[in-house]
């Protein structure tokens, strides 16, 4: 990966982390991903007691990795169902900060670390900067189902018009991605999705259907870093 992109993420990552994460907040909920990456490393630059006096939620086994090897105390949404702020990436944002998530099959844990904050903040770079949601991420929208029933949801997503959804494979595995709860993930695209609320709404009303990976109307703001090392900041 070009480190221009690497630069991007770190200088969004590195902003949200010092605008949102309040001396004043005890539990902070970590997202998962590359970007998140940069979010963790700045973490572990603020003052080691005021760290100690915090509980990190992760929301894949990737987050959660990332935060005991910082040495930071991880809890979990039973545990600390009342998270001062979440940061994490996106696979896309649109205009009205809707995104799609899911890239790396975490949505499903995000998505409750996200809703139980107060507030859900967005760290990415400038490729996930969009009007409407499908115009970048061309993989579609990431959607984790219980494995016996993937073929009927598949079936059900094809009628709902995405006639090139399929069942997201393993690279280093044979047979299907196996998410960090069990389930598979079907990737569904949809072309450009102007209406991301009916198009979650469609998509969950499906039996079989854990969780779809479009977060509408959660981000209250959203960091861009651009290619000419300044950061874009979208509120809603
Ligand atoms: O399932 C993965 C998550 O939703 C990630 O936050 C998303 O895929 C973005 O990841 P990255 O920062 O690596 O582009």
């Amino acid at each position: 990966m070009s480190s221009l992109i690497e630069q991007a993420k770190q200088k969004a990552a590195y902003q949200a982390v010092d605008e949102h994460v309040l001396p004043t907040h005890r539990v902070i909920g970590v997202g998962s991903g590359s970007t998140v990456v940069h979010v963790v490393a700045r973490l572990l630059q603020r003052d080691p007691e005021l760290n100690a006096k915090t509980v990190f939620i992760p929301t894949s086994f990737q987050s959660r990795g990332l935060l005991l090897d910082g040495g930071l105390t991880v809890g979990d949404v039973e545990q600390y169902p009342d998270i001062d702020v979440t940061i994490d990436g996106a696979d896309e944002v649109d205009a009205q900060l809707n995104a799609i998530k899911g890239g790396g099959a975490a949505h499903l844990q995000e998505k409750v670390v996200a809703e139980a904050a107060k507030k859900f903040v967005i760290v990415a770079d400038y490729r996930k900067d969009s009007k409407v949601l499908g115009e970048q991420w061309l993989k579609g929208v990431p959607v984790e189902v219980v494995p016996f029933a993937w073929k009927a949801v598949l079936k059900k997503l094809q009628e709902q018009g995405s006639k090139d959804a399929k069942l997201r494979m393993a690279v280093a595995k044979a047979g299907p991605v196996v998410t960090d709860n069990g389930n598979f993930i079907i990737d569904a695209p949809f072309g450009l999705i102007h209406d991301p609320v009916k198009c979650l709404r469609d998509i969950k009303l499906i039996t079989g259907v854990v969780e779809v990976g479009l977060f509408c109307n959660m981000a209250e703001v959203a960091y861009f870093g651009c290619e000419d090392g300044s950061v874009t900041i979208r509120t809603k």
